[in-house]
Order: C-alpha cells, then structure tokens, then sequence
C-alpha cells in the first residue's frame, strides 16, 4: 500500500535528529522482575468494587445525597485541575457514588416516594419492642429513628436501653438488592471495636431491614454547625488523637472505614457519661484490607471510573479509583480536620487552578495538622500507619487537663498513658520522606524504555509542523517506521525504529484532533492506528500501520491477556512499580498539562518477559537515549505532561 503523506525527500540529516547505527551485541537484557508476574483479576470478573470482601455483585450504589446540610446549599465546583476530581465526579458536596453519574443519582432520588410508611412499633428477633419516635438522621441508605423501649427489657443501657438507634432500610432500597445491607455482616465482624456503637439486634420486619443500636448524640458536622461553624483547635487535636485510636482498631481488624467524615463521627448521649466520647458510624462503605484467609493485603488496582465515598473528604487516590486501603482513611481523617478547624475546605466553593490544592491546604493548617496531612498524603498503598506517631503529633494541642478536655481521648491514653498525658516518643530514625503528593507540580518528557533484541532506532524532537514529513520520510528511506510520537509545546517528538513489525506506515498531521474522514478512509485500507499524539494548539498527528503484527493486534487476537491503567496528577510511581511486580509492562502513554496516563498489558505470551524503565526529564531525554540503547533498552513510549518534582 504506497503511503498517502509522502513528503519530499531529503538526505539531510537534522541537527535534531539521533540515529542508533551501531552495531550490538545480540544479548538480551533479562527482566530484573522476572518471576514475580503475578496475574491480576480480567478487569471484567468479579465485583467492580476494590475490596470488597464478600462474593456478591457491585453493590446497586449509594448514589443519593446525603441529609441536606447548610453547606449543601452551595454547589461546589471541580476543576480538572484540582488533583481530586478527574472523572464524572460532577455531583453536590456530601454524595456517595459507585461508579455513577450525577444524572443516575438524581433518579435515584426521585425514587424515595414510593418507599412503604414506616412501622410505629419495632420488633426484631428477640429484642424488646420499641416505639419509633424521632428521627435522629438520614443518610443516602438508611433512615435511623429514636425507638423507646415499650415491651421487654428492664435495664437502662446496652441491649436493654430504654432509648435506642433504630437504622431502617427499606428492602427496595439501593444496599439491600441482595438481602440484607452489607453494613450487616461489617457489624457482625465489627461488634464491640473500640469507637463503634453496639449492634444489638437486627431483623426484617414488614419491607424494612432495621438494626437496633446504641443510641448516640450528635455528630461533629451538628457540633461544628451549632459552634459557629468553627471549633477549638484543642477539640480538633482531641478528635484527631481519639480519631486515630478507633481507625486503628477498626484497621487491626482488617477493615478500612472508606468514608470518614464529620457526619460519621458521633459524640455519645448528651447527659451520659459518654456524652465527650467519640464514635464512629456507617460501616456501609467498609472494605477489607486484608484477605482473611491468607491474611495478605488485598491487591492494588485501579479503576479510574469507579469512585465510593463522599467527594469532599476521599482521598486522592479514592477519586483515582485505586482500590481503599488503610492509608485513605487518615487522608480523609486529615480532610475532616481540616473543614472542623477551618470551616471549609480549599476546593470547596470555586475553582482550584494547578498548585493551589497543596498550597491553600498546607496554609490553611497548623502545623501538627499540616505535618498529618503530609504524612498520610505520601503513605503507600500497603503501608502499615504508624498510629502512635501521628497521635504524637498532637500531644503538644492537648492542653487541658483530662476532665475539662472537649472530647475524651481515652483510646490514645491507654497506649501511652502517664498522668492523663499521651507519651509518645516521636523519635524516629526513618529518612524523611519526599514530599510527593504535595510537591511542585511540573512538565516533563516522560520516557519507557523496554528491554529488545538489538536494533536500529531513531529520534527527532522539537520538529515542527513543516519539518516533520522531511525527518520522517528519512526514517522511511533508512528503513524505519514510527513507533512512537508525542507533543511539547506545540513541537513534536517522533521515535522511529526498524523493529515495528509494520509492513507500511501511513500519518497525518491535521489542525483537527482525531480527523475522522481521514482514519476511516485508512480504516478501509486494512490501517490500524498505531500511534497519536496532540498538540497543545489542537493539532493532532496521526500514525496509522499495517503488518503482520499490528493487523493482530487491533482486529482479533491482541498479543496481550489484560489490560489496566494508570492515571494521575503526578508521575504514577507505586502503581507502576506494583503493575510491573504482577507482570503488566507500559504499553502506552499520554501525558497533558495536569494528568498522566499509562496503558499497561500483560503479555500473551508469558516467556516475553521484558525489561522496562521509565525516565523523568526537563529536557528532551537524548544523552539517556544513547545510554539505554548501550543496554538493549528502547524508547517504547514517550509523552510530555504532568509529573510533580
Ligand atoms: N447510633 C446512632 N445514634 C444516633 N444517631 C445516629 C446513629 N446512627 C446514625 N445516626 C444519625 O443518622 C445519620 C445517618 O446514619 P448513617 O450514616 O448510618 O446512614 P447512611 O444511610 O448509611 O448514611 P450515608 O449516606 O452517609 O452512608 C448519621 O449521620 C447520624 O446523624
């Protein structure tokens, strides 16, 4: 098939241009990683929720708006460059979403109508009979109503109380498609964890699932919002402290919480001795950690579509769609602190431009909060928190003596106990940790360089617009297809190799990104679309190529088994590495001002283990080029966009 965008000739070679002419020795570089593949779950098997650990369907979603607060009043908007919403996450502030656009939770709430009156008297297995009297909350699944003992039972507290929290759920309603809602079985697991109210009986009656609980009192959204919207940064450091110690049970036990916010967070009983203990409610999000029969660590993923939690207060790396791990849990503790300390957030209410997110956050912070905040924003995804330090960093806030203390910090005293006062040796040998998360944004050549027999490769940067078919068509003469192509400041980057496989190679650069005539027309002529890059200015070039190998490819049998990706606002370090670790190589990349993405496969053919290294660069990686080349190793991608340095 003779090429459509054939330029003119030329032998000159640029002074831009890199060619790998010599001659190699045929060795090839062993993967340092061999061995280690492990196969992943097909993205397609199995529940789409990351870990979540029991073997039923995704959960129909807990899409609807939470109870409407005085700040719900405000729509909050998301910039794509904030660092925190990067897909359909376009829905108000206080909402819980699985995997669902804003439209479908709208639907869902038009739905609540048709739910069945209420039971005025509750009974459920061999529990009292109560009176449901008021409401005490509402959130996206559960109604929990105040039920008064009226049959049954003598005591005060406990199974017996008087007053409990009735939590109902319609059998209809978005947790239940299954049975009984999830939170259930987390109760099951979860009674009597230091920090989470009692569960004493649970049952269906009529079209409702309903639990009876400990009563509580209010939460620290109520207490923030009747405290002027503002409170103390002694009661903050008290609830950090306390906070910790009822994630670190709740995390001993092999859960992570998965939506931790002020609402979920409740003071006991006002009048009772537990009126200034903390408690922590909704267990419907709760995942495991860890596996329970093999006691390992649940797998890393990502899955960018897929978002549970609560937009506001979910991590970073809970927005990217990485499966929940210990480590969100204290990112959103850090966020809840924030909003309890400052009344806001930084991304709530307007648009956050680049840097703003890490700056605003970090000024808005007194410094034990700050240094939390950066501790958990640099956790990796497996690592276990060091609990007492983090609480250590508050000692110094704890200035009341412990009877006048805002809120009780009974679970941090027991560890480190001496007269009413934490003891906590924040000595620590460990390197001080790159700040990662919270670093400088930056714009860098992003380089993947792939372990391959020997062969001729070539490069040419900072070719523009009418210099490109020249380089190219010299590629072409010497026997050389373009295997990779990539854009920076409006110039482009083209690698050109002789080990494609492609037969004939077809390109066109077009003011239009994705120009549709064009590639159907090549789609007609038995052309694959090989590679792509943008330009800043909206210009796109195209790559289309046919061969035996990428005929393969892109029609039935794909050389690869299975495919994820790698998303995010920084240079995606740890999921690459673990990617790598389970046998995925980068397969693709792309890169714009404020995101980074990374295709990764894994190979048909197990026997293909190749070596794979990535480079970060300012400048045009040339003089790495030549060193990788030495080594068997061949640009396989490149791309020029968000890193953070
Ligand atoms: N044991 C309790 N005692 C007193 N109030 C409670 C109790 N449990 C829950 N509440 C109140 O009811 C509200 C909703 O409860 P919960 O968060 O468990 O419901 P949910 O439907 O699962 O909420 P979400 O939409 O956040 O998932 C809480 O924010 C709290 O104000």
């Amino acid at each position: 098939m003779p090429d459509l965008r054939r330029g003119v000739r030329q032998a000159k070679k640029a002074n831009n241009v890199e060619d790998n002419a010599a001659v190699l020795a045929p060795t090839t570089r062993r993967g340092t990683r061999r061995g280690k593949a492990q196969a992943l779950k097909s993205p397609a098997a199995g529940p789409a929720v990351p870990g979540y650990p029991y073997p039923m369907p995704r959960p129909a979603g807990r899409g609807r708006g939470s109870r409407p607060t005085d700040q719900d009043k405000n729509p909050e908007i998301f910039g794509a460059g904030v660092g925190r919403t990067p897909l359909n996450l376009d829905v108000g502030v206080n909402q819980l979403v699985v995997g669902k656009s804003a439209e479908k939770l709208a639907a869902d709430a038009e739905d609540e109508g048709s739910t069945s009156p209420l039971p005025e008297r509750v009974q459920v297995g061999n529990s009292p009979s109560y009176k449901l009297e008021r409401k005490l909350g509402k959130g996206g699944f559960g109604q929990v109503y105040v039920g008064r003992r009226v049959t049954g039972g003598s005591g005060n507290t406990g199974p017996d109380a008087l007053e409990v929290a009735l939590k109902l759920e319609h059998r209809n309603g978005k947790g239940c498609s299954y049975g009984p809602p999830y939170e259930w079985q987390v109760y099951s697991t979860l009674n009597g964890c230091y920090g989470v109210p009692m569960v004493h009986h649970k049952g269906r009656q009529g079209d409702y699932y309903i639990l009876v609980m400990d009563k509580l009192g209010p939460s620290l959204w109520d207490v923030w919002n009747s405290s002027n919207q503002i409170l103390s940064e002694e009661m903050v450091a008290c609830i950090a402290v306390e906070a910790l110690s009822i994630l670190e049970q709740l995390h001993l036990r092999g859960f992570v919480h998965g939506d931790v916010k002020p609402e979920n967070f409740l003071l006991g009983q006002p009048g009772t001795p537990n009126e200034k203990k903390l408690y922590l409610v909704d267990l419907g999000l709760a995942s495991k950690w860890r596996d329970t029969s093999s006691g390992n660590h649940v797998d890393y993923d990502q899955k960018p579509d897929v978002f549970r939690g609560t937009v506001r207060y979910a991590s970073v790396h809970a927005h990217l769609g990485r499966t929940g791990s210990r480590r969100d849990d204290l990112e959103s503790l850090a966020y809840t602190l924030v909003f309890l300390l400052r009344g806001k957030l930084p991304w709530q209410g307007f648009i956050v431009k680049d840097g703003d997110f890490s700056d605003l956050l970090c000024y808005l912070c007194p410094s034990p909060f700050k240094q939390f905040l950066e501790m958990v924003t640099n956790m990796k995804f497996d690592e276990e928190p060091n609990y007492l330090k983090l609480i250590g960093l508050f000692e110094n806030c704890l200035v009341s003596s412990a009877s006048l203390r805002p809120v009780k910090i009974d679970g941090a005293l027991k560890v480190g106990q001496k007269r009413g006062r934490l003891l906590i040796d924040l000595e620590d040998d460990a390197q001080p940790r790159k700040k990662i998360r919270l670093g400088t944004p930056a714009t860098q050549w992003i380089s993947i360089y792939t372990s391959r027999t020997p062969m001729k490769q070539r490069y040419y940067y900072n070719v523009m617009d009418t210099r490109l078919h020249q380089h190219v068509e010299k590629g072409k003469n010497d026997g050389l297809n373009i295997s990779c192509v990539a854009s920076a400041l409006n110039l482009w980057a083209i690698v050109m190799d002789a080990g494609t496989g492609f037969t004939s190679q077809v390109y066109e650069l077009s003011p239009v990104f994705l120009h549709k005539e064009w590639i159907m027309e090549q789609w007609e002529k038995n052309y694959y679309i090989t590679s792509l890059a943008g330009a800043s200015n909206g210009s796109a070039l195209v790559v289309m190529s046919k061969g035996s190998r990428w005929g393969i490819v892109m029609s039935r049998d794909a050389p690869y088994s299975n495919q994820v990706v790698e998303l995010d606002f920084l240079y995606p370090s740890e999921g690459i590495h673990r990617r790598w670790e389970n046998g995925y190589r980068i397969t693709a990349a792309a890169a714009t001002e404020d995101q980074a993405a990374f295709i990764l496969s894994t190979s048909k053919k197990r026997s293909q283990d190749v070596t794979q290294e990535t480079l970060r660069t300012s400048a045009f990686p040339s003089t790495h080029v030549k060193e990788k080349w030495s080594k068997n190793l061949y640009i396989a991608s490149i791309c020029y966009g968000r890193t953070v340095s």
